[in-house]
């Protein structure tokens, strides 16, 4: 796809497949994803290239696309002078709802948004959390078979944030319909989505399942609880001496405790971690043993013994570091 005369190649060699559930498209600012949204509701013809959205080709099929398909766009586009629910009943109508069943379904997805008490409001004086809950009402009135959100969590607070991100997850996973959802956020959509395509200026990058993403580090965290030591060292301190003089290699990582992979065999030699597979489990269940025990002798408590997983951020840092 390029803009205007040529000059800006918004997206190049691009194949990619979209599965069920919840994808997420992440990217960088002015990656590509608004246009390749754009591309696949049919509102923008390719330069070259093309795709199918359920069966339907983008550059002939357009209105049986956005008939199917519900869309939240990124900018603000409520009108300031209606009520929520006169819009949604609307954006019902409009797809082609009859007027009894788009003022129920209407009444229904505001109410599943969390907008059932400002529903009768105007729009012009919502908070920005409550403009992005309309938005996403109006996408899913008409029954979509596949949603695509263009940045929901844009300008919302961590608490916002958090409710619109479980809400993503509930439309891809309780009531399955597929999700596809953008930010530039490359960590936030880690917890929500099944797969994950990552774009970097117009190209991709990786499309993967998001557990293979976030593979397994090796590093274990550990958080303790109990009395200090007789020389005045806190919980943590002392385990943290416990597992250094069993051969562990660790560290304070704010109230946790980071420790390095071990080795499965030699109960002493402790370095490196295998790479992965049974040798990856033993190890792990191994270093557990040793967690465990060393907080047992001590006369602590283990409050937390959990696996660290590695960080879409960090993948997509390594992957685009010159
Ligand atoms: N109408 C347009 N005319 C010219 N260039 C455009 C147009 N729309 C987008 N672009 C350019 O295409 C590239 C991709 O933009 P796009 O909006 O798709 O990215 P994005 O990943 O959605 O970013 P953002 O999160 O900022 O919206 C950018 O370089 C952008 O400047």
């Amino acid at each position: 796809m390029r803009y205007g005369a040529g000059q800006v190649a918004a997206l190049s060699d691009l194949s990619v497949e979209i599965g069920d559930g919840v994808t997420g498209l992440v990217g960088a600012n002015g990656a590509g994803k608004s246009t390749l949204i754009k591309i696949l509701l049919g509102l923008l013809t390719p330069t070259s290239g093309g795709a199918q959205v359920l069966g339907h080709d983008i550059r002939t099929q357009g209105m049986q696309i956005r008939e199917a398909v519900g869309y939240m766009p990124e900018h603000d586009c409520l009108p300031p002078d209606m009520r929520a629910i006169d819009f949604v009943v609307h954006m019902g109508r409009v797809s082609g709802l009859p007027a009894a069943a788009a003022r129920e379904r209407a009444a229904d997805v505001l109410r599943h948004v969390g907008l059932a008490e400002e529903r009768y409001r105007l729009m012009g004086g919502y908070s920005t959390g409550m403009k992005q809950r309309a938005k996403l009402a109006q996408a899913l009135v008409h029954d979509p078979r596949l949603v695509m959100l263009d940045e929901p969590t844009n300008g919302l607070d961590p608490a916002a944030r958090d409710d619109m991100l479980s809400l993503v997850r509930r439309i891809g996973h309780d009531f399955g319909i597929p999700v596809l959802v953008t930010s530039h956020l490359l960590g936030e959509l880690e917890r929500i989505s099944d797969h994950v395509v990552v774009l970097d200026g117009g190209h991709l990058l990786r499309s993967q399942a998001t557990q293979a993403f976030l593979g397994d580090t090796g590093v274990v965290l550990v958080e303790v609880l109990g009395d200090h030591g007789a020389d005045g060292a806190d919980p943590q301190t002392r385990m943290g001496q416990g597992l250094a003089a069993r051969g562990l290699s660790c560290r304070p990582r704010g109230g946790l405790i980071e420790i390095d992979p071990v080795r499965v065999q030699g109960a002493d030699a402790l370095d490196e971690a295998p790479a992965g597979g049974m040798e990856a489990l033993a190890a792990r269940d191994r270093l557990r043993d040793i967690v465990r025990d060393t907080a047992a002798d001590l006369g602590l408590g283990l409050v937390r013994v959990q696996p660290e997983t590695g960080r879409l951020e960090d993948v997509f840092r390594e992957e685009v570091a010159p």
